[in-house]
Parts: C-alpha cells; sequence; structure tokens
C-alpha cells in the first residue's frame, strides 16, 4: 500500500472509527433520538466547548439491493459528489494522495444567519475483512479535516472542521443458495450502515439554529445519499 504524507493520521483515525463507531451503545442514555425514517434512526449528543455546539451524531440505516461497497464507493467518488449532495455551493478535489485517498474542498450552502462554511478534508475508503471468512468485507470511509496550500481561508467564509465516518456490512440473504456471489439477486443483499459525523462550525453559531439545522439536514442527507445508491445501482451488476 503506497504510503504518504497523511499515511501515519489516516490509520490512526481510521483504526479509532473501527474501535467505537460500531459499538451498540443505543441503550445507554447518552444518545437521544433525534428522527426516525423507515429503518433510518438518526442520534446525537448534546455537547459545547466554549459555547460552540460540538454534538456528535450517529446513525444507522439498513437499506436492501445494495453492497457495502457500492454505498462507500458512491459516498468517497469525487465524480459524483454533486449529484447526491445537496448542501453544496462547491466541491474540489484538490489532490490524490493515492488510489483510496483524496483532499477535497468543499463550500457549504450558507446556514443562515451563521457565516458561510468551507471544509477541507481528507477522504479515504477502504475494505475491511471480517473474523468470518465467509462474511462479505466491511467498507468505511472517513472524511477528516486538513489543510492543504490550495485550500487558503477565504474571509469571511468560516472554515469547519469534520471528523465522519460510514460504515458499511452487506449481508446476503439465502447465502448457500448461491455458490458464486456475484449472481446474487439484488433482492437478497442488505446493507447495514453506521455514519458517524463531528462537526465543529469553526467559530460561533447560534446554538439553537444550529441544532435545528442539524435535525433538519441530517436525516435529510442520509435519505437522499442513500436513495441516490438504490437508483444508480439498480440496473448494474452487483459490486462485492
Ligand atoms: O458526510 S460528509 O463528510 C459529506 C461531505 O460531502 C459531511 C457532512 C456534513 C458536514 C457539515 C459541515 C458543516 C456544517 C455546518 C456547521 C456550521 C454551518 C454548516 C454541517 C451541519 C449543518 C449540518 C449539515 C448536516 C448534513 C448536511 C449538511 N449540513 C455539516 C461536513 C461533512
Amino acid at each position: 500500500v503506497p504510503r504518504h504524507r497523511l499515511s501515519d493520521e489516516i490509520e490512526k483515525i481510521v483504526q479509532e472509527h473501527l474501535k467505537f463507531d460500531l459499538v451498540d451503545d443505543f441503550n445507554s442514555n447518552i444518545w437521544e433520538l433525534l428522527a426516525a425514517d423507515g429503518e433510518m434512526k438518526v442520534y446525537r449528543r448534546e455537547l459545547e466547548e466554549n459555547g460552540i455546539v460540538l454534538d456528535p451524531l450517529k446513525a444507522v440505516h439498513s437499506v436492501k439491493g445494495v453492497t457495502g461497497h457500492e454505498v462507500c464507493k458512491y459516498f468517497w467518488d469525487p465524480a459524483v459528489r454533486m449529484e447526491w449532495e445537496g448542501t453544496l455551493d462547491s466541491s474540489r478535489m484538490l489532490e490524490a494522495l493515492s488510489d483510496d485517498t483524496l483532499i477535497f474542498n468543499q463550500v457549504h450552502k450558507r446556514v443562515w444567519p451563521a457565516a458561510q462554511r468551507d471544509t477541507c478534508f481528507w477522504s479515504h475508503i477502504r475494505s475491511v475483512s471480517k473474523e468470518n471468512k465467509n462474511d462479505l468485507d466491511d467498507w468505511i470511509v472517513v472524511n477528516y479535516s486538513t489543510t492543504h496550500d490550495s485550500a487558503p481561508i477565504k474571509e469571511p467564509m468560516i472554515r469547519a472542521w469534520a471528523n465522519v465516518a460510514l460504515i458499511c456490512s452487506t449481508i446476503i440473504l439465502n447465502r448457500d443458495k448461491y455458490a458464486d456471489l456475484s449472481s446474487v439477486p439484488r433482492e437478497n443483499l442488505v446493507c447495514k450502515i453506521t455514519y458517524v459525523a463531528q462537526v465543529n462550525p469553526g467559530g460561533w453559531a447560534p446554538a439553537n439554529v444550529l441544532r435545528a439545522v442539524y435535525k433538519r439536514e441530517y436525516p435529510k442527507f442520509l435519505k437522499r445519499f442513500t436513495q441516490y445508491v438504490m437508483d444508480k445501482t439498480k440496473k448494474l451488476p452487483i459490486l462485492l
């Protein structure tokens, strides 16, 4: 695996997500249910630092007919970012550090009355093998804020900071019916999605406004993205 200037940081952050994000801590009362829509459940924890809302967000979803590789690939792929992302004014891929690690600069649509935000982050995609060799690999994408010479701070825009992971497991129903997994019909696939996001708005924004935006935007964002993947993959051969 080719190494680059961010390899060590990426390894540390990815391992942290793999260690903590899949823990089922929903029965403890730290998470508050923000929204539920079918299989999708979106939770938040209230967290503030010097009056700035940092609320961690965690969502789980179960999507029929797609694989975890497909979901992560569309989430990571710079070519389709603006096809599914409805909250951005622009998205630029600044640098490809390797075939699985890109650096993005994105300008978010303004959330009135807060100042407009942009983000600069590395985006890393990888498969993670399971203990049970019969299972398909998990897939993960991590988006983690970084700096880059081609993404200077442009006032009056404020740089927001994000630490986001999308982790997907693929379940094959009636698994023993298929010798060759690539012949599994899509209706026998279920993708279990865990999405975690922690965003630092990068500067003061009214807590009540931010929390209202989080409550509205995250469920919409996840619903729109997963629907996009279902529509894009429906007629394609499955990507295991
Ligand atoms: O999953 S990703 O990696 C996909 C990258 O294409 C991701 C998603 C969301 C964000 C983000 C960045 C800034 C804000 C705020 C902070 C103050 C003003 C804007 C928010 C809050 C507003 C919430 C929100 C949630 C979902 C979508 C958009 N908006 C979210 C960053 C990365």
